[in-house]
């Protein structure tokens, strides 16, 4: 017989995880197992069972808690198939637990070197991993799409989806799709160097099948595919898009539509940000911030829709996009739903990419809306040509890529939206990948053609759960938050929608109606998204935590450090709660005042920790740091010798670029003398304050 000649771990390997798209059509109805990043194909996140609901889930208590051993931020959602669950954390470690117990089965560390930790524009996340025909693959912050053994963690192949290291900062966050024997996987980098494109791979032995390119490589003949040659008349032939890429990295949202074998891909922002110096001439830069219908076998473009044309924003269109049927006054129609960075909601007819409706969820002062032919109608001075310009939403995005979900029985999408204030201002000085002091991480090849914040911006920072009725096109019921970077949503059948908030709670919503009904505390602010699935008659509803991400670097909305680690939970789970670890016991809370430095160091400082530090480390004294440090924070003794560390590679492995090719002692002295200004400019105020409140 043909088993015969087979080892036992072959054997196990071909039971371990044998999904194929038959199995994942069928769990779509019965919602046992959690197959997909966002459940399945149509990437919902909306689960049939309904064993844990409305009238029972106060009584929902944790039944395991496991460790990824992590302190950055943590954005996958756990996949779940034949009682393993597969769940990544930072640096692009995959775990498989037992997901009865939570007892770990393996791990796989892909090694990614921690010069990638500068690399990556937004942290060193990963989104998570995809499970088919005894394999699992994850994409790795060093940009290599891996296959493993599902039942060893064994590695089977690796490639390499970066088409060329000499010029492109291409890094994986963002979890790969699997459908008829092909995997798919794009990349970001579009804040550095990037050229955004998709590509698939055979699942057998990673063979390149198909890439499309979501921005011209060349502006002549010949073109790769017609449409590269439309894309290329979009463009200024003259811009530094040349230089730096382009952008529109596919980053993270793609769906399958099985019914008609096509892969929908969000595309993402341009590279350089600012369409001023990316594209001079103009142009709406096709295909950037768009959402792009391809053939599944070839790869070949369908349509497009382009939400902003010659985006200038950070506008990516990459934030999750949800297939579902909808009941119009005309008729039922299979739409896309989309709520990227920009703050419309769109609906998207999913036969032809004809924009159905368009509506702000959140307040936009960037456009009024679409007309007819499904452009904006832009708002004078938004492109801050002239004038600064506060961006409401701003590139933080009015939601990000924390999955939303779609609940078919209340008809609601629920939207982790928010708010994070910031303002751009045209820089005509901007070179591309040349350091200028007070340009963002300028020295660290961030490309972004803007200053930011020359004006304060006047937006208050904000976080809320939306349920958003796409049909009516308006918001049904919210959830205010304390802080904006709330986590990703998950909505099932017993009547419930589940999120994690920044501030370290995990919650469960009455769909209908958004009333709290269950919440329990757990170890730091989560990001992620949730998942349920259903072992032997019990429900368990589970959630990876671990602050981070963009706005997580530099900012907390807890007092409890990051800590990676799996929550789950079932109807009177008995688990204690695991430990957690305060921030004020492992890191400092006292400003590093009343210090001697130069003052005359003061102003070249902070134009060098602009150009170095920012967008790692806030503003210091003013932030109070997130997951890194904030430096007005530090040991004394650390700030008195940032030369010799900072130059030295002292938290090289943590991810922390070695700066001795980049800035010389005087320059880091400079950012020191800037961190203790700071420091006593925060520190007499907080005392001056204290005084005028004291009788
Ligand atoms: O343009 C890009 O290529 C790109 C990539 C990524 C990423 O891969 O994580 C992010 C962004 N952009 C981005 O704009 C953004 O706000 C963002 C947040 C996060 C995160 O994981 O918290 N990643 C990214
Ligand atoms: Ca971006």
């Amino acid at each position: 017989g043909c088993g015969l000649g087979k080892t036992p771990q072959a054997a196990s390997a071909s039971k371990t995880a044998n999904v194929d798209d038959g199995r994942i059509r069928a769990n779509q109805a019965s919602g046992k197992e959690w197959l997909s990043y966002n459940f399945g194909y149509d990437e919902t996140r909306y689960s049939p069972l309904r064993q844990v609901n409305t009238e029972n889930v106060q009584r929902l208590g944790l039944a395991w808690s496991y460790d990824l051993g992590s302190e950055r931020g943590v954005e996958a959602t756990p996949i779940v198939v034949d009682g393993v669950m597969y769940v990544t954390g930072p640096w692009s470690v995959v775990h498989a637990i037992d997901a009865r117990t939570g007892k770990r089965l393996w791990i796989y560390d892909p090694k990614v070197p921690p010069e990638f930790g500068a690399w990556a524009c937004c942290d060193v996340v990963n989104r998570g991993v995809a499970v088919y025909k005894g394999k699992v693959f994850v994409g790795t912050l060093h940009g290599y799409l891996v296959a493993l053994d599902a039942a060893s963690g064994k590695e089977l192949w690796r490639v390499d989806t970066n088409i060329d290291r000499s010029r492109y900062k291409h890094t994986i966050t963002g979890a790969p799709r699997v459908f008829r024997d092909k995997v798919v996987i794009g990349h970001g980098g579009a804040e550095l160097a990037a050229v955004g494109y998709v590509s698939a791979y055979h699942v057998d032995d990673g063979r390149l099948l198909w890439r499309w390119f979501s921005v011209p490589q060349r502006v002549e003949p010949p073109f790769s595919d017609p449409s590269q040659e439309r894309a290329a008349k979009t463009w200024d032939p003259n811009g530094a898009w040349r230089e730096v890429g382009g952008g529109g990295t596919i980053w993270d949202s793609m769906v399958y539509d099985d019914e008609l074998n096509r892969l929908y891909v969000g595309t993402g922002n341009g590279n350089p940000w600012n369409r001023e110096v990316r594209s001079p001439s103009g142009g709406d830069n096709l295909y950037l911030s768009s959402v792009v219908a391809l053939d599944a076998d070839t790869g070949r473009y369908l349509w497009h829709f382009q939400e902003v044309p010659g985006d200038t924003w950070d506008y990516t269109a990459t934030q999750h996009l949800i297939l579902a049927e909808l009941k119009f006054a005309s008729g039922p129609r299979k739409v896309l739903l989309h709520a990227p960075k920009n703050g419309f909601f769109y609906v998207i007819d999913r036969d032809n990419g004809k924009l159905i409706s368009a509506k702000p969820y959140v307040e936009v002062n960037w456009a009024t809306g679409y007309d007819e032919n499904g452009r904006p109608v832009e708002v004078e001075g938004a492109r801050a040509r002239q004038k600064p310009w506060e961006t409401r939403p701003s590139a933080y995005g009015a939601h990000n890529w924390h999955p939303m979900s779609f609940n078919p029985n209340t008809g609601l999408v629920y939207i982790p939206a928010q708010g994070v204030p910031l303002a751009i201002e045209h820089d005509p000085q901007w070179r591309a990948r040349t350091h200028l002091p007070g340009r963002p991480m300028s020295n660290l090849d961030w490309n972004l053609g803007y200053v930011l914040n020359t004006i304060p911006p006047q937006a208050k920072p904000f976080g809320h759960l939306l349920a958003w009725d796409p049909v009516a096109q308006k918001e049904v019921w919210r959830q205010e938050y304390l802080s904006p970077w709330n986590g990703g949503t998950m909505t099932t059948a017993g009547g419930l929608v589940f999120q994690g908030t920044a501030d370290g709670r995990f919650i469960a919503y009455d769909a209908k109606t958004g009333a709290p009904l269950w919440q329990v505390e757990v170890g730091s602010g989560v990001i992620a998204g949730p998942a349920t699935y259903e072992i032997d008659g019990t429900q368990y509803v589970t959630v990876a935590v671990g602050w981070g991400g963009v706005y997580g670097l530099a900012a907390r909305a807890t007092e409890r450090l990051s800590q990676g680690r799996v929550y789950t939970f079932k109807i009177d789970g008995k688990a204690p709660l695991p430990p957690v670890r305060e921030y004020a016991q492992l890191r400092r809370t006292t400003l590093a005042s009343g210090l001697p430095y130069r003052a005359e160091d003061v102003g070249p400082g902070a134009q060098l920790y602009v150009s170095n530090c920012l967008f790692c480390h806030g503003v210091p004294a003013l932030d109070r740091g997130g997951n890194l440090p904030n430096l007005a924070y530090s040991d004394p003794q650390i700030l008195s010798e940032l030369p010799k560390l900072v130059r030295g590679g002292a938290w090289r492995a943590r991810g922390m670029p070695d700066f001795a090719e980049r800035l010389s002692d005087t320059e880091v002295q400079q950012i020191a003398a800037f961190i203790l200004n700071m420091a006593d400019t925060v520190a007499q105020t907080q005392s001056k304050n204290t005084a005028d409140q004291s009788p």
